[in-house]
């Protein structure tokens, strides 16, 4: 069987007086995808519904990267001053990726701001601003410090659980925004110890689907936090009938 060909959704930076329109998207993601046996197929911003629908058919699953904020007026939310605006065009084709994987139960990996967008297109909701949606909170983003770190706190039995297990964890930080009510049919698989949610993870059958605020495909993630996209691989070709669910390799 084929490696599974996993779509790569891009960032976006409109035309300014000193360049053209980009689309774009850090080394890391497509690296890591390749890294763990996957083909990565980056994805432009669409905005014909149809044409992704046609591209979606022909993919097996779906890392969404991580960028800008989420505006959070199209939830229904007021605008923050804090808050900095992914490219519309970004957005608006991201919003219409996820509700398609959503509806067709593709595999689906978000990271950062992808993990944000999973939980708000499925009824969760966002904090717009850590320091003051939750003041006792640890930081969660040091502008003059890339390699800002905390620890987490793992659920047992989760992804995050399998991958991480035992011992002091600590991850890359770099949001000021975070799940707060968790979207229904996910569960909260890791917290920084302040309480800020940093993984999420599908609680349905029929939908491989998980998140993660850090960022496992970072410079400063850890040589473990590959073992994040080697088990969306595992996940992705689950649900292609490449590799038995393990429940299925029990009832044999
Ligand atoms: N903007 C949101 C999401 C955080 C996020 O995805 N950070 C990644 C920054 C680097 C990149 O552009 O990939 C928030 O601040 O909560």
């Amino acid at each position: 069987m084929s490696k599974p060909l996993i779509g790569i959704n891009t960032d976006f930076r409109s035309a300014n007086q000193n360049s053209t329109e980009f689309a774009y998207v850090a080394a890391g993601y497509f690296d890591a995808i390749t890294q763990a046996g996957g083909l990565p197929v980056l994805i432009p911003p669409y905005d014909n519904e149809s044409d992704l629908e046609h591209l979606l058919a022909r993919l097996d699953g779906v890392l969404l990267i991580g960028g800008a904020d989420l505006d959070p007026r199209r939830d229904g939310w007021m605008l923050h001053p804090t808050v900095r605006l992914q490219d519309p065009r970004r957005e608006s084709s991201d919003r219409m990726l996820i509700r398609l994987i959503a509806e067709h139960r593709m595999p689906v990996l978000g990271i950062g701001a992808g993990m944000q967008l999973i939980n708000v297109s499925q009824g969760g909701n966002l904090m717009l601003h850590i320091p003051e949606d939750m003041p006792s909170a640890l930081p969660h983003l040091d502008p003059l410090d890339p390699e800002h770190r905390h620890t987490l706190q793992l659920a047992s039995g989760s992804i995050m659980d399998r991958v991480y297990g035992d011992g002091e964890l600590r991850v890359n930080s770099m949001h000021h925004m975070a799940v707060d009510e968790i979207a229904p049919g996910f569960q909260v698989t890791a917290r920084c110890p302040d309480g800020i949610v940093e993984a999420i993870e599908s609680t349905m059958e029929d939908w491989f689907a998980f998140g993660t605020q850090f960022h496992p495909e970072a410079s400063t993630a850890s040589a473990l936090d590959m073992r994040i996209f080697e088990e969306f691989i595992t996940g992705v070709e689950i649900a292609r009938g490449v590799t038995p669910a393990v429940h299925n390799l029990v009832a044999a």
